[in-house]
Order: structure tokens, then sequence, then C-alpha cells
């Protein structure tokens, strides 16, 4: 089975099991991977019907269906290497003596893959961003680009590239207008463009919002035209500075599982570097975490590091109870450390204790847990400890 046929595959399961507001964003996906106006035109129509009757469910999941199987009948090509778009070595950047240095940091970055990039406040992910973006020159090391549409001066390079800082800028005119100009400057037809346009806002969840202006949009659908806007351009490298910060939490979790599967696309793969203080939100769908402690990577950046360096079970509790009965109840699981951050308890255990114990030990002694994680391999226990 091909990648493009298991996510079809996929998608009918989410619609089969009406799990509908999720298999609708997928199945965008795989119209947007068919770069075929008919299909995008289709799906702009039900997207239409599907606002104008939103409790259409049935009906809606049978129209999705139909199109479902237009689109697999069109093949796509598999993009297949997991190539590397940006080298970095030994980065260094100094604001001037006695001031913040970030690096030396060195990564590589490959298409399809999403990188969660995380640390406290003031560590430098911004001015990394920044760095690879280009908008900001690096005092030492080396930084090289590998686009796959080449690129001659920096100009081309901005074409591949996308950073979308904290705060982006504000716009005139209509949503719509304001993308249809982006792909203006390809020299498409008025038709094609209007098609791809309103695709990227059917995507985006702006299907109501379109004819508004910038001031009548909240920060979360700012942020969410930013990314239609951004993805309109097909770039190979997109550079997010906290593009969490806005939205509430499902629109996180949202917008979060949705770049991840925009960046996965079959053919048309783009590596994902967003910096977020939202730990657990960005690591689920991180593939790899670079982790930046006073400027500098922490430790190796990906998860294989960090779950390779486990030497205990690490678990953090928030729950109605005694430090001292916490102690007791965990005495018989070696309790190491039982660390209270004014919040939430954070207890470490030997490498052998499996985390199912420890839940089963707090069910034993009925402690009222609100919320217990297992966060070994998470960057969060840097934060805690
Ligand atoms: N133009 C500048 N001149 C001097 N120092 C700067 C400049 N820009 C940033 N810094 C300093 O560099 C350090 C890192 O800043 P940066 O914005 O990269 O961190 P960050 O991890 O993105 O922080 P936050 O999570 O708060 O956004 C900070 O101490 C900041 O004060």
């Amino acid at each position: 089975m091909t990648r493009a046929e298991a996510r079809i595959k996929e998608v009918v399961t989410f619609f089969e099991n009406k799990d509908t507001f999720l298999g609708y964003r997928k199945l965008m996906d795989c119209a947007i991977d068919t770069q075929n106006l008919d299909i995008y035109n289709e799906v702009i129509e039900l997207t239409d019907w599907k606002e104008k009757f939103p409790d259409e469910e049935d009906e809606l999941i049978k129209r999705s269906l139909q199109t479902l199987n237009k689109i697999a009948k069109i093949s796509i090509e598999d993009y297949n290497t997991k190539k590397t778009v940006v080298t970095g070595s030994n980065i260094i950047k100094s604001y001037g003596n006695n001031r913040f240095t970030l690096g030396p940091v060195s990564i590589n970055i490959h298409k399809g893959d999403v990188y969660g990039l995380v640390g406290e406040n003031g560590n430098g992910k911004t001015t990394l961003l920044r760095i690879l973006a280009k908008e900001l020159k690096h005092n030492e090391g080396s930084l090289e680009f590998n686009f796959d549409k080449g690129f001659n001066n920096d100009y081309d390079l901005r074409s591949n590239l996308v950073y979308i800082p904290q705060r982006t800028q504000k716009w005139y005119g209509s949503l719509k207008d304001n993308l249809k100009f982006v792909l203006s400057n390809y020299g498409m037809s008025p038709k094609e463009n209007e098609t791809r346009v309103l695709m990227m806002i059917a995507r985006f969840g702006l299907w109501n919002y379109k004819h508004l202006k910038w001031n009548e949009l909240s920060s979360g659908y700012k942020m969410r035209f930013e990314l239609a806007r951004t993805l309109l351009r097909q770039p190979e490298l997109l550079l997010l500075d906290e593009p969490l910060a806005n939205l509430d939490v499902l629109a996180q979790q949202v917008i979060l599982e949705d770049l991840k599967s925009i960046c996965n696309s079959i053919n048309n793969p783009i590596a994902l570097i967003l910096s977020s203080q939202q730990l657990y939100e960005v690591e689920k769908v991180s593939d790899k975490v670079i982790y930046l402690k006073n400027g500098r990577h922490k430790e190796h950046e990906d998860k294989e590091a960090i779950t390779n360096t486990k030497s205990h079970l690490i678990v953090e509790i928030d729950c109605h109870c005694e430090r001292d009965k916490l102690k007791q109840i965990f005495a018989d699981l070696s309790l190491e450390k039982l660390i209270y951050n004014g919040g939430v308890f954070v207890a470490y255990f030997p490498n052998e204790i499996a985390f199912p114990l420890v839940l089963e030990t707090l069910g034993k002694h009925k402690i009222d847990v609100i919320y217990t994680r297992n966060i070994t391999k998470s960057t969060r226990r840097f934060f805690v400890s």
C-alpha cells in the first residue's frame, strides 16, 4: 500500500467513526496533495455546503467519502527522501560583551519533520529562528541551505523559507484579498488564484472569516491567516516563533496536528521548526526536540537522546495529598527524591520501576490524583528540576 493509499484509508476510518471534524481536515490535506484544481473546486463547494448546513453530519460524511473516492483515483508522487534542508554547524551568536550568547548550536533539519524548539524565556529560541531565517547574522559557525527549488540570492532563499515572528504585521483589505495578493506574484490565472486561495481558506477554518479585515480577526485567526498565507507559497522550510501563544487549548491542539499533517505532505513535505512554551503539546507532534538552556543545547536534540540518557523514572503528580503521605506510599518503590514546586510533586524512582506500578500504588492508597504524567522522556523534566 502506498503512503497516499494508507492516508485515504485512515481518513475513511475517521469518517466511519464519526470523527468528522478531524476527518474533514485530513480530507483537505489529501485534496491539496493532488494539486488538481477540479478536486480543489469540489472541496471548496463541499466546504461552503458544510458551513451552510452544519448539522447535516451524515450527509457530510457521505459527500466526503464520494470526494475521497475521486481523490484516491489520482496518483500522487511520493517524495521519498528525508532530505536535509538546513545544516547548521557550531553556530554562535553574541549580542556583545557580557551580553547573551547563543551556541554553539549544531542542527540538521529534514523535510517532513517537525522540530519543537523549547527552553525557558530568554534562552535564545527567537535568536536561533532569526539566524535560520537569515534575519540575523551569526558570528561563528556555518549555515547551509539545500532547497529543491535552488536559490541564487537571498531573495530566492526567502521564498523557500518562511519565518513567522511572534508579532505579525498589520495588513489592509480583506483576508481573502490579501491571500490572493500572495499568488498574484506567481503569474497564475485569476481563476486558479481564486481556487487555490479558497482551498487554503477552507483548510485553515477561515471560511466564515474570509471577508473580514485585520482588526476584525481575533489573534488566533490572525495566526491561521499567517499560516494560510505562508503555505500558499509552498515553502520548504517553515520557522514559527510561538505560534500557539494566542490560541486556546483546543485550537493549539488542532493547529499543531494540522501543521504536522501539512508538513508530512506526501509530495510536498516541509521542514517545520516551531518554538513554544507548551511543552507537552509540542513534544507530542515533534519528531525532534531542540532544547536550549542558557543559549546552548542542554543535550543533543532528539527525543531518542533524551530517552537514552534516562537514569530515573520521573513522574509529575498533582494531587490532594501531604508530602509525607506520598513519601510513605512510595517507599516500597524505592522513591529516590520527591520535589514539590508549589503546584505539583515531581517524584524520582530508580530506572527499574515501571510507571504503571506508580499508578497502581496511587490507586491502591486511594490518593485523590488530579493528574499524573510520566515525564522521563520529556524535556519537561529539565524545567521542573
Ligand atoms: N537585539 C538584541 N540585543 C541584545 N540582546 C538581545 C537582543 N535580542 C535578544 N537579546 C537577548 O538575547 C537573549 C535571548 O533572547 P531570545 O528572544 O532569543 O530568547 P527566547 O528564548 O526567544 O525568549 P522568550 O521565550 O522570552 O521569547 C535574551 O537575554 C535577550 O535579552
